[in-house]
C-alpha cells in the first residue's frame, strides 16, 4: 500500500492458552479511517491494543510478529512504550475523563511530557479542545470539574486529551456505543476532520457507522482477518461468503 502508516505481519496472540489472534497481516492507511468489524470476541480490540502494545499490560499475553510503524517494529525491545503511546493515543467505549478539571484534563499528558510553560500550555488545551470540536462548548469552564460534562461531551474531550500529545495515529475501540445518536454523529463528523491530519482507527460493533465514517473495512471472524479492503468495495461486493454473511446479517 503506497500509503501505508502501519504493517503488521504475522502477529499471533496468545491470551493463556487462547489463540486470540491468528498469523494477522495487514496494511493500514495513513490519513484515512480503517474500521474492524465482527462479531463479538473476534479479536477487534485485541488487535486494535496490539497497536500500541496496550496487550502489554495484561497477564499472561503473549505476542509474536511485527508491528511496523513508519518502518520500525513497536515490538522492538528498545521501544520506549510511554513514547510508543504518545504516538499512537487511544480513546475508549466509555468515556473516562480524569476527575479533576476540564483544563487539567488535557494539560495532563503534556505535562507528564516535561512541558510547564503556562503560555504553552494553555496553547495546547484550546488547540486540543479545538481540534475534538468541543472548545466552544467548554471555554467558560475550563476549570470546572469535566465530571460535569454531559456523555457526549466527556468523549470529545478524551478525544481532546489524546490530541493533546501530539499523536500521529488515534486509535478509538467503540467510540460511540455508550452515546446517544446525536452526540454519536458530533464525533462521526469530528472523525472525518481527524483523518486529515491523523491516522484513525476504529473498532465499531455498528455497520452502518463502519460503512458510514471509513476509507477501508477489515472483516474479523474467530482471531482471523477474513477479508480487508475499501469500504465501498466491502459493503457492495465481498469477497468471501463469511463477511457477506455478516454483513447482510445473517450472523453476529
Ligand atoms: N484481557 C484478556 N484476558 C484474557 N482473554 C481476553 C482478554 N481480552 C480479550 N480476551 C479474549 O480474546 C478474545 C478476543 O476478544 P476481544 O475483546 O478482542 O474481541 P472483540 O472482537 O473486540 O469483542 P467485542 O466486540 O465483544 O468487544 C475473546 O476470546 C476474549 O475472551
Amino acid at each position: 500500500m503506497a500509503n501505508s502508516k502501519i504493517s503488521v505481519e504475522n502477529l499471533n496472540l496468545h491470551y493463556g492458552e487462547n489463540h486470540a489472534l491468528k498469523d494477522v497481516n495487514m496494511e493500514i492507511a495513513d490519513h484515512a479511517i480503517t474500521a474492524f468489524i465482527g462479531p463479538s470476541g473476534c479479536g477487534k480490540s485485541t488487535f486494535l491494543r496490539c497497536l500500541n502494545r496496550m496487550n502489554d499490560l495484561v497477564d499472561g499475553c503473549r505476542v509474536e510478529g511485527k508491528v511496523i510503524l513508519d518502518g520500525e517494529d513497536i515490538y522492538d525491545k528498545r521501544v520506549d512504550t510511554t513514547l510508543l503511546r504518545k504516538k499512537v493515543g487511544m480513546v475508549f467505549q466509555q468515556p473516562n475523563p480524569f476527575p479533576m478539571s476540564i483544563y487539567d484534563n488535557i494539560a495532563y499528558g503534556p505535562r507528564l511530557h516535561g512541558i510547564k510553560n503556562k503560555k504553552e500550555l494553555d496553547e495546547i488545551v484550546e488547540r486540543s479542545l479545538q481540534g475534538a470540536a468541543i472548545f466552544e462548548e467548554v471555554k467558560d469552564r475550563l476549570h470546572k470539574s469535566a465530571l460535569g460534562l454531559s456523555g457526549g461531551q466527556q468523549q470529545r474531550l478524551c478525544i481532546a486529551r489524546a490530541l493533546a500529545v501530539s499523536p500521529e495515529v488515534l486509535l478509538m475501540d467503540e467510540p460511540t456505543s455508550a452515546l446517544d445518536p446525536i452526540s454519536t454523529l458530533k464525533i462521526e463528523e469530528l472523525m472525518e476532520t481527524l483523518k486529515k491530519k491523523y491516522t484513525v482507527v476504529i473498532v465499531t460493533h455498528n455497520m452502518q457507522q463502519a460503512a458510514r465514517v471509513s476509507d477501508d473495512t477489515a472483516f474479523f471472524l474467530v482471531g482471523e482477518v477474513i477479508e480487508k479492503n475499501a469500504t465501498s468495495e466491502i459493503f457492495a461486493r465481498p469477497q468471501d461468503k463469511r463477511t457477506e454473511d455478516y454483513i447482510t446479517g445473517r450472523f453476529g
